[in-house]
């Protein structure tokens, strides 16, 4: 059985259309339409998206509302929202949308109203929150906290320490935030190097409390901070613990009053504005937080409203399909010209990737087309001076997502401008390109034309709002979150589940085994694993090394 999606008549009808148009230049399509770059524009909550160095016409933006009318987009959303079981290999809803609801809105899931238990959760955080801001809240020898350690790796780490970084200007600078994620010890090993238990919470933050990394560097945390204040009752004021599994977290020794709960609906990668967004509350406060979450609110309310050809996700998530399946661009570069946003594409690889890196539909059927595309990037302008060269004159195409802000927030006398100027320029400089004649007029000895020209036709968006602030962040992660289901709606995959994971944790738990135990057991792997576990093994042991 062949999937459904490239059988479609309207998919069919964009590779006609693809035929007729792939080969037309960016430079020609501007000349053709002087306005458009004003009208291949939109704008939602506060964002402005140019997508008019995309290689479209008006014809391809009507036939990819088309394809993402006969898959139904318009109903998937609605399903979203209303909390159906969309993430169907796990039976659950992906109901990230609840947890930025405005309290006194409803959400039913399975009878009970999501939308007040996300707020009960809310208002415990930020009692925390406030007392250990206001110094209230004591360790155990009677020190207010200093420094906050979260522990959490994936969708319990990349959210955070994106919002932490991205909201450093308006977090309490005397508080100190540190990430723990890898089980190489060396993270945590640093993170506690110069900190002083008496002073120090730890967040340990798992939706699953199962997962390896966390529960281990968790272990290692609180033997260290009772071996350094001396008694195991030093855990109860210096842990907290953020999970959807309560009797795991009493088992690891955090009190349900020190529990802040999530749900089975918040997928990892979508859960940093729950309880997972803990360090960010404690960072930036709570109106803060609430801003960044109206922020969410105000992106949720217009993908659910707003009529497919003006809406913000859709069309972002559009342009990836079309870049993807059509132009066979096989990466996403995210630059944001925003140094807080510097962990930004970190953030984003995880929740496309491992939301669209599929390779069969929600009916297990194996696609034959591309789904997701690789996320990857940097701020600029430091990316200009190491990989955009691939991206001027590289035999692939590499779509860009540039991000900038109109305000700075440490303003210098030229610099904002000359940031921004540059953002600007990258985007025309992929679009435009540089002629052999240009070159040549502008004195370049013969042998160099070739070298010196820039083809163009490079696509990319951009998109400008007024400052970074934490409602602005909030409309650009729920931008994300939407165009990243989209896309995995047309695609017909789940875009919720990440079955991909699971093998390399099982194959490792086997290995652990093998590597820890005092003789070499019989290894049954393939004859590349069992050499290298023997090396390992040998160069581990070897005396005097
Ligand atoms: O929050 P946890 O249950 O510890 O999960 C942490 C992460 O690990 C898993 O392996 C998944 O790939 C991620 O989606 C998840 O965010």
């Amino acid at each position: 059985m062949s999937p459904e999606l490239t059988r479609r008549p309207e998919w069919q009808a964009l590779r006609q259309h693809f035929a007729e148009i792939g080969s037309l230049h960016l430079r020609d399509l501007f000349a053709a339409d002087p306005a458009r770059g004003e009208r291949f524009t939109a704008e939602a909550a506060g964002l402005y998206l140019d997508y008019s160095r995309q290689r479209i016409s008006a014809d391809t933006l009507r036939l990819l509302g088309e394809l993402a009318e006969a898959c139904a987009l318009p109903r998937h959303i609605a399903a979203m929202f209303r909390g159906d079981l969309i993430n169907t290999t796990e039976h659950r809803a992906a109901l990230h949308v609840a947890l930025r609801a405005p309290a006194g809105e409803q959400i039913w899931v399975d009878g009970r109203d999501v939308v007040a238990d996300v707020h009960t959760v809310l208002t415990r955080m930020e009692v925390f929150a406030e007392a250990v801001r206001s110094g209230s809240w004591l360790g155990y020898t009677g020190q207010p906290v200093r420094n906050i350690v979260s522990i959490g790796i994936g969708g319990s780490d990349l959210g955070p320490v994106m919002a932490y970084e991205a909201l450093r200007a308006y977090s309490r600078h005397d508080l100190r935030l540190r990430f723990v994620s890898n089980v190489d010890g060396t993270d945590l090993a640093e993170a506690l190097r110069d900190l002083d238990a008496a002073e120090t919470l730890f967040i340990v933050c798992s939706k699953t409390f199962t997962t390896l990394e966390t529960l281990s560097n968790a272990q290692v945390a609180r033997e260290w901070c009772v071996a350094v204040l001396g008694s195991d009752a030093a855990v109860a004021r210096h842990f907290v613990a953020v999970s959807a599994d309560a009797e795991r977290v009493a088992a690891f020794g955090i009190a349900p009053a020190q529990m802040f709960g999530l749900w089975d609906w918040v997928g990892g990668r979508y859960s940093m504005d729950s309880a997972i967004g803990l360090s960010t509350l404690l960072a930036i406060g709570p109106a803060a937080f609430r801003d960044m979450l109206a922020g969410m609110h105000a992106m949720d309310v217009h993908f659910r409203d707003t009529p497919l050809a003006h809406n913000l996700p859709v069309l972002m998530g559009l342009l990836a399909v079309w870049n993807n399946n059509f132009l066979d661009a096989a990466s996403v570069a995210v630059l944001p010209y925003e140094q807080y946003l510097k962990r930004f594409p970190a953030y984003l690889q995880q929740l496309a990737m491992e939301s669209n890196g599929k390779h069969v539909t929600v009916d297990g059927v194996r696609v034959d087309y591309a789904t997701g595309p690789i996320y990857w990037g940097e701020p600029g302008t430091n990316g200009q001076h190491s990989f955009h060269q691939l991206i001027h004159q590289g035999t692939r195409i590499v779509p860009c997502d540039f991000i900038g802000f109109s305000q700075a927030l440490n303003p210098l006398p030229v610099q904002h401008d000359l940031l921004i100027a540059n953002m600007l320029a990258q985007g025309e400089a992929l679009a435009f390109g540089r002629s052999a004649d240009e070159v040549r007029a502008e004195g370049t000895p013969d042998e160099l034309v070739a070298h010196r020209c820039c083809e163009g036709n490079r696509p990319s968006n951009t998109l400008l709002a007024a400052r970074l602030t934490p409602w602005s962040l909030g409309t650009l992660i729920a931008l994300y979150e939407h165009s990243v289901f989209v896309q995995g709606v047309i695609w017909d995959i789940d875009s919720f589940d990440q079955w991909g994971v699971e093998l390399g944790k099982q194959l490792a738990s086997t290995t652990f085994a093998e590597l820890s135990a005092a003789t070499l057991p019989a290894l049954a792997h393939d004859s590349s694993t069992n050499t290298l576990i023997r090396r390992y093994r040998q160069l581990r042991d070897a005396p005097g090394r």
